[in-house]
């Protein structure tokens, strides 16, 4: 059996310390996903580091340049299961040079205050993912430092 690709995205927040607003973005292709609501990213190319993939990425699809913090686990060896071809890794971030813009994958992008994370429709697998984002993030629940 195929081993699944690996996606990496950002949960890109206001503030790392104590998140407040999320940016979810619209893709704008393939048609079967077009409308839904995405954490931006994409795929890992072979050999290549995974939080070099998700900088690469970022760069690419939004036109910024990203702080890291840190991941957040998923029940599935670490990950979280998208399909049978995908599993992802999510990592929080913030922006640390440009403004985010929808400029090739997305035609949308939105910043949602806390409590209104899940009012768009994401893509099917990220709907439990936002969830778990949410419960993580919550005032005086922070995840773990990153190292
Ligand atoms: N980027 C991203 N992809 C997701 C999420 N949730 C989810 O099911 N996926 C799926 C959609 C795609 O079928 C698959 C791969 O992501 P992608 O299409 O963004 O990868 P990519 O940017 O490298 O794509 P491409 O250049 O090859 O077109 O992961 C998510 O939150 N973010």
């Amino acid at each position: 059996m195929t081993p699944p690709v690996l996606v990496v995205a950002a949960a890109l927040v206001d503030d790392l310390d104590a998140p407040t607003a999320l940016l979810a973005a619209r893709r704008r292709q393939p048609v079967s996903l077009a409308g839904r609501w995405e954490f931006p990213g994409g795929k890992v190319e072979p050999g290549e580091d995974p939080e070099a993939a998700l900088h690469r990425e970022i760069r690419e699809e939004l036109g910024v340049g990203l702080t890291l913090g840190t991941e957040l686990p998923g029940p599935d060896d670490g990950c979280w299961r998208l399909s049978d071809r995908y599993v992802m890794r999510l990592w929080l971030a913030a922006v640390a040079e440009g403004e985010p813009e929808p400029l090739v994958e997305h035609d949308a992008l939105l910043w949602l205050p806390r409590g209104e994370w899940l009012t768009v429709p994401w893509l099917d697998a990220d709907v439990r993912i936002v969830s778990a984002l949410a419960a993580a993030t919550e005032t005086g629940d922070r995840l773990p430092d990153p190292r």
